[in-house]
């Protein structure tokens, strides 16, 4: 039976608009978390977008360094590449040196995967480090409570790449994706996993956004082609932010930015 997802979709002026909304919504998401449970599973996507936002949360001079309850927090990673954490291309690199270095998270409460062990031993590592922190048995998946995700202009989100065994993975919380098309192997977190998040966002800017963005939300589904595709939140709820760019050729949002779609699944 088809489903129906609710997608909203808020579209800012810039790259730093599009960073202040995202660090805005990292902060609303986690007080909400640490007021309900007392804290907050928190997972991040690397690769260059989320980079101001991390920035920006670690600002002094911006609300959210005061205002984050960085105490009741647990960093946890969607996917890294296969290199060790001083690469340029590490995702923890990047989080580290635009956030973990100036804000108050303590390194028992930051959980990387270790991109520079071989691929599989790295996805079987973060496995178990992941049934350990939620204390999971059997068959039990994670469900983060606040989760945020980018889309490459080829559509992969996470390191779930088109055309890679990644796609078709339902059994393992971690997977070790081999990625011809990079020449690399990635460790992600799986759909099924993904999709168990209490919230998950995209956050999407740039022109070369634009027409991928379109096919996953209006287009055909496809997600061999188009992997975000699989994203399907079991709440029933997806948001995206985005730049002006990236949303170029969805419909015009309204006078406050927002726009709403339903997509049957
Ligand atoms: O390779 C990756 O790409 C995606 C998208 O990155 P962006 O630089 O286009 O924002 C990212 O979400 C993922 O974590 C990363 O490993």
């Amino acid at each position: 039976m088809a489903k129906t997802i609710a997608v909203e979709y808020r579209v800012h002026d810039g790259p730093d608009a599009l960073a202040h909304a995202a660090a805005e919504h990292f902060l609303e998401q986690a007080q909400k978390s640490v007021a309900a449970k007392g804290k907050a599973r928190i997972a991040v996507s690397g690769g260059s977008t989320p980079k101001r936002t991390f920035e920006l949360l670690a600002n002094p001079k911006e609300k959210f360094l005061q205002a984050m309850p960085w105490e009741k927090l647990e960093l946890y990673f969607v996917d890294e590449r296969t290199v060790p954490p001083t690469d340029k291309d590490s995702n923890y690199r990047m989080t580290r040196e635009a956030m973990l270095d100036k804000v108050p998270l303590k390194p028992e409460q930051v959980f990387r995967i270790k991109g520079e062990l071989p691929p599989e031993e790295a996805a079987a590592r973060y496995e178990s480090t992941l049934r350990n922190q939620f204390k999971l048995e059997g068959a039990e998946v994670p469900r983060f409570d606040v989760l945020a995700l980018g889309m490459g202009d080829d559509g992969h989100t996470a390191s779930i790449f088109p055309h890679t065994a990644g796609i078709h993975e339902l059994a393992r919380l971690v997977y070790a994706n081999q990625v011809p098309q990079k020449d690399t192997w990635r460790v992600t977190l799986t759909w099924p996993v993904i999709i168990q998040a209490g919230e998950v966002f995209f956050l999407i800017g740039g022109k070369d956004k634009a027409d991928p963005l379109h096919r996953v939300l209006q287009g055909q589904y496809d997600p061999e082609t188009l992997p975000s595709q699989l994203i399907q939140p079991k709440n029933g709820k997806l948001l995206f932010l985005l730049d002006k760019d990236a949303a170029a050729l969805l419909p015009a949002p309204d006078a406050s930015g927002k726009g709403k779609l339903e997509i049957q699944r």
